[in-house]
């Protein structure tokens, strides 16, 4: 690696550093890096950042890119930010971020036996699409994620048996599985704004996003061991789309659908469920700082459940979790009669 470089990011030269914190985060990215950087005026650009040249060839695009005039929406994640490549060809407004720009055309992830290829266009189309649920890992930085722990950790926990919530919005009541309309407890807090806002830009939302609005807030923190029994959140209390954002550990959510009638599976006993043996399994490992949406089917017709585990076993692969899983399950309360019923 070149000692000095001059980037494309600024005017100025650049020199290489090696880095003491575990942990930087990566001025052009936002993701956490250690080892080498180059840095200019006490800024820090990771070195896989820093080896971003012009034209820039993705694979995703047939023209190249290139850094133009800073800040664009990327249109592979939808997040704005300052450090972009673009396509500079007329009426085509393609956008990549530094971030997806330098994705690994394929990984190995220790969930599966198989390499994981990066796909766009029409094979993007995911298996888990169809029926509602999408997945978006990294929607926040690890600095976002500190910085949501700690405000909640400011705030009051509510003690549950096994595990500890704070409610946002409207108050969740465990005993009906609903919310009262009548008391809401005020407007969600500013420190969701910024996922409120992201989730707006949600791509593959069936609804208008603008109507999302939406405006019930549950944190959850579970601690190693602890999960969620198999549930669909009750229909007539939440409208169609729940986001969950992971936070602080992974966790394996294993999604059900029995064969019994699945519309009223709201109002089946756990004992009906685990005596019913008919029913078909996925596992999906939901990793810190990832974004889940069920909608649709996944959310209507598939329990969703987290196993009381301390550790996951996924096709053979040994999954530890950690000492805590923070969520934060963003929902709408229906204000109008679910019409399935
Ligand atoms: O913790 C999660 O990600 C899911 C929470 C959930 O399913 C619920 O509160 O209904
Ligand atoms: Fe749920």
């Amino acid at each position: 690696m070149p000692m000095q470089k001059q980037l494309l990011l600024r005017h100025g030269t650049f020199f290489l550093n090696q880095v003491t914190r575990h942990c930087s985060i990566c001025e052009a990215c936002g993701i956490c890096y250690n080892g080498f950087n180059y840095t200019e005026s006490g800024r820090g650009i990771d070195v896989r950042c820093a080896s971003i040249s012009e034209p820039f060839v993705h694979q995703s695009h047939p023209h190249p890119l290139f850094y133009t005039t800073p800040k664009g929406v990327c249109s592979a994640c939808n997040k704005e930010n300052n450090y972009v490549v673009k396509c500079v060809e007329d009426n085509c407004g393609y956008i990549l971020d530094f971030k997806c720009a330098l994705l690994p055309y394929e990984v190995k992830h220790r969930v599966d036996d198989h390499f994981l290829s990066l796909c766009y266009g029409e094979n993007a189309s995911g298996k888990y699409q169809s029926v509602g649920l999408f997945l978006v890992p990294e929607f926040v930085n690890v600095e976002e994620e500190q910085e949501l722990l700690a405000v909640v950790d400011t705030r009051p926990w509510i003690g549950l048996a096994k595990w500890r919530v704070q409610h946002y919005g409207y108050e969740f009541c465990y005993g009906t599985r609903n919310v009262d309309t009548k008391k809401k407890l005020g407007e969600l807090p500013s420190f969701v704004s910024t996922i409120l806002e992201r989730i707006s830009l949600f791509p593959n939302l069936g609804n208008d996003p603008a109507s999302l609005s939406l405006d019930q807030l549950t944190v959850n923190e579970y601690p190693s061991g602890v999960g969620l029994s198999p549930h669909i959140d009750t229909h007539s209390a939440f409208e169609d789309c729940i986001f969950s954002l992971s936070l602080a550990g992974p966790c394996i959510m294993e999604f059900r659908r029995y064969s019994v009638s699945t519309w009223k599976v709201a109002s089946t006993t756990d004992a009906e469920k685990s005596s019913n043996s008919s029913c078909i399994k996925k596992a999906l490992y939901l990793p810190p700082r990832s974004m889940l949406l069920l909608s649709g089917e996944a959310r209507y017709a598939w329990n969703h459940y987290i196993p009381h585990h301390k550790i996951d076993k996924v096709k053979e692969k040994v999954i530890r979790r950690s000492p805590r899983r923070v969520s934060f399950t963003l929902r709408k309360v229906r204000n109008h009669p679910c019409r399935c019923e």
